[in-house]
């Protein structure tokens, strides 16, 4: 069973991927931000690194997948492939970070290895609005997301709310994270779970 959780930029992913993981003993496959050789460049300077950045996180969830793949484990993943290229290289493109020449470059890539793969059981979106984003980046303190402009956030949930409408490759639970607190209060996180169990219903017979 592959379980993912999907949004944008200080949405929550990465608490609601703990929390379930713990609650249902899924593996948590996480981003590794710390060791990430370019993301502080990429903040500093989009046009220089949005390439090399991509390539990056293409090749890194690309080898996670296929570990998701082969593991008889049920996994829980913080950010999918398809966001990579379907939001964050789209949007680079648009806004004239990423040339079209690279971002062909790299479509193409991506077109040829996400044929070996398979989407998650279920995907799990976190949909928020800017000023909930903001507070969460700002609470964690990562000194290269303090640049981040509202425009970029913006402009991702727009590819985020495209991308969500026209998804068709497995299940998918849409969980409004403004309005839910999973990570303090109790009730919001069982409303969560029942979600998520009523939507996994039917393709697993227990979780
Ligand atoms: N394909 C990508 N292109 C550009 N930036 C990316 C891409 N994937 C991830 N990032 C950036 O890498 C960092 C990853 O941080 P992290 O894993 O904490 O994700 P997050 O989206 O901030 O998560 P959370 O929802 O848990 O707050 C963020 O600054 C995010 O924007």
């Amino acid at each position: 069973m592959h379980i993912a959780v999907a949004g944008n930029i200080g949405s929550g992913k990465t608490t609601l991927t703990k929390k379930l993981a713990e609650k249902y003993c899924w593996e948590p496959k996480f981003e590794d931000v710390e060791h990430n050789p370019y993301l502080e460049d990429f903040y500093n300077d989009m046009d220089r690194w949005s390439f090399h950045l991509q390539v990056y996180f293409l090749n890194s969830r690309y080898q996670q997948v296929l570990k998701i793949r082969e593991s008889k484990q049920a996994i829980i993943q913080d950010r999918t492939i398809y966001e990579d290229a379907h939001i964050f290289a789209k949007n680079l493109n648009a806004i004239g970070h990423m040339t079209n020449r690279d971002y062909k470059n790299y479509l193409d890539l991506f077109d040829c290895m996400t044929q070996f793969i398979q989407a998650p059981d279920l995907l799990i979106y976190l949909k928020a609005d800017i000023p909930k984003l903001q507070k969460q980046i700002s609470l964690r303190g990562r000194s290269y997301e303090n640049t981040i402009p509202e425009d970029y956030l913006t402009a991702l949930n727009v590819h985020y709310n495209n991308w969500i409408e026209n998804y068709k490759e497995g299940k998918v639970l849409v969980l409004d994270a403004n309005s839910l607190d999973y990570e303090n209060n109790t009730s919001d996180f069982e409303y969560v779970t029942s979600e998520v169990e009523s939507k996994l219903k039917g393709l697993f017979a227990t979780i």
